[in-house]
């Protein structure tokens, strides 16, 4: 099933005493189940607001937007929410955890808003999420005690504790050293490819983006194929 699609997808803001901007301009991007997308851009190409749009928390100001084949512009911004919370997971590259919480409590938080789950049920679950990213033995440590590839690890546990079928990462090695980053990566691809859920990661790293089997590169909000003539032949 086609997760998302974007067909000539453009956001344009208006500054103050400015003439509008242009920040996205034409964006086809389709992403199906399973996928494996890298996006490159520089600084100030577009890339943030293309995951807000990716991520159901902006609007296109016009272009097509669908979620499994529904256009996103037809739900409510509550439903939009209740979407992105249980089918979409983000990792960041500051990892937002919840500094006092345990690494246990940090990824068990996102199962509050799942209903008809036990406290236990929510620990458990968490508990095995943790196991699976490498950290089984770091349940009860505090965010402020984990390196900074472990408490990559706990983000990524807790983005993807509820199954999304869509993860998002915006530049998640960003903080960390090369092998750290290419170790936490693994980690990334290994979860997405047990779930079955699709990753698309973007970066200004061309090594973790030419990990990815289909790459873009955004310039000045033009989103195109980051495959040159000979890798794509
Ligand atoms: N609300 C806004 N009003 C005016 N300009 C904006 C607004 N939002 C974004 N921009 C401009 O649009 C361009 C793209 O912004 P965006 O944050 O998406 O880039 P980016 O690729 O994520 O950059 P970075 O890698 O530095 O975070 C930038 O030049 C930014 O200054």
């Amino acid at each position: 099933m086609t997760l998302l699609r974007l067909e000539q997808v453009t956001r344009t803001v208006l500054p103050p005493d400015q003439p509008a901007l242009t920040i996205l301009d034409g964006v086809d991007l389709a992403v199906e189940e399973g996928d494996r997308i890298s996006i490159v851009g520089r600084s100030g190409s577009g890339k943030s607001t293309l995951l807000n749009i990716l991520g159901l928390l902006d609007l296109p100001t016009s272009g097509v937007l669908e979620f499994q084949d529904r256009a996103v512009r037809s739900y409510s911004s509550g439903e939009r929410d209740r979407i992105r919370g249980q089918h979409i997971g983000f990792v960041f590259q500051q990892f937002n955890l919840l500094q006092g919480r345990t690494a246990l409590e940090n990824v068990a938080t996102p199962l509050l808003y799942a209903t008809g789950r036990s406290f236990w049920r929510r620990r458990a679950i968490a508990a095995e999420m943790l196991e699976q990213v490498g950290l089984a033995h770091r349940l009860d440590s505090l965010p402020e005690r984990l390196s900074g590839g472990e408490q990559q690890r706990v983000a990524i546990a807790r983005a993807l504790v509820r199954g999304p079928r869509l993860i998002l990462a915006d530049e998640p090695t960003g903080a960390l050293d090369l092998d750290t980053g290419q170790s936490v990566m693994a980690v990334v691809e290994e979860v997405a490819t047990r779930t079955g859920a699709a990753l698309i990661v973007i970066t200004h790293d061309p090594t973790i983006a030419a990990t990815a089997r289909t790459r873009y590169r955004l310039d000045r909000g033009v989103l195109s194929s980051a495959e040159t003539g000979a890798e794509a032949a």
